[in-house]
């Protein structure tokens, strides 16, 4: 049985992030993957040298040309860009009735450069999260997202709840950018959370760290896996993916996706 995977999100040249670090992670799960690019961004481990958004007509043909070819078994969101693009993702979501989606609302690159415009916020939030079968938000998106501010877990656990009241069915909370020495990711299913604690490793090659996560999720989820299992799974995955970095480029380098054995 061949597992299929599409991922709609940006380009990143360099190659750790966004469409490449999905791809490549589908891949290492032995998940056929798939594209829709949404904006190409010139990018390396120093930062976003240039954003440009793909014309609408080309994301809807590719999406549309995967559609009706190859349907995935789960699919995932990335770098959506702006209002338009959002408003046509969640359309050819809907008409295609696909359902196993993982959102990652992505809004800054890691050296602070905007992959989501500020006036699309709440495009995302009425469009995708009721679409959202698994939302993966760090804690600045999520701040961003509820309109609060989240420091303790139980703010976290607050806002993972009023995610949930907003049309999305799993919330994994990603706790990468927490205070202290253990990270808490969280998961919440509309009744019970679910924790996964472990250390921080302190390393500056963190690029790609959260589409490669939600890649991991969404391979999971095109393998028929729950979603508990699909987070369990893409924790250990992530978890290996930066203690091996591959010390590449000179800024903050790409983690491992080879590091990981199923
Ligand atoms: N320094 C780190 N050490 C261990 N795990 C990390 C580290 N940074 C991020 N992670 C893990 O990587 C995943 C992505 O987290 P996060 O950094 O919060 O997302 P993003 O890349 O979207 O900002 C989470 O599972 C998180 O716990
Ligand atoms: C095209 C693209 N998409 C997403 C990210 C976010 O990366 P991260 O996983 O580090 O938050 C990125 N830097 N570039």
């Amino acid at each position: 049985m061949v597992y299929k995977a599409l991922t709609i999100a940006g380009s990143d040249s360099g190659g750790g992030a966004g469409i490449q670090a999905d791809l490549k992670t589908f891949h290492q799960f032995r998940v056929f993957g798939m594209s829709a690019i949404t904006a190409v961004t010139a990018q390396n481990t120093l930062g976003v040298q240039g954003v440009y958004p793909l014309p609408i007509e080309a994301i809807e043909k590719q999406i549309d040309s995967i559609a009706v070819d190859l349907p995935p078994d789960a699919v995932k969101t990335g770098m959506l860009f702006n209002e338009e693009i959002i408003e046509l993702v969640a359309r050819k979501i809907k008409q295609y009735g696909w359902v196993r989606v993982v959102v990652d609302p992505v809004m800054i690159a890691k050296g602070g450069a905007p992959l989501l415009k500020q006036e699309a916020v709440k495009a995302l939030q009425r469009h995708m999260l009721p679409l959202a079968y698994v939302l993966t938000p760090n804690i600045p998106e999520a701040e961003v997202l509820t309109n609060m501010r989240i420091e303790t877990l139980e703010q976290r656990k607050e806002a993972a709840k009023k995610l949930h009241d907003m049309g999305v069915q799993y919330v994994v909370m990603k706790g990468g950018h927490g205070k202290g020495d253990e990270l808490v990711d969280l998961l919440y299913d509309g009744e019970q959370f679910y924790e996964w604690t472990s250390q921080k490793i302190y390393t500056k090659h963190t690029h790609g760290t959260g589409c490669t996560f939600a890649a991991a999720i969404t391979a999971q989820l095109a393998k028929g896996k729950t979603a508990y299992e699909a987070v369990d799974i893409a924790k250990r995955f992530i978890q290996k993916a930066i203690e091996q970095t591959l010390q590449i480029g000179s800024g903050h380098g790409p983690t491992n996706h080879w590091a990981f054995h199923e």
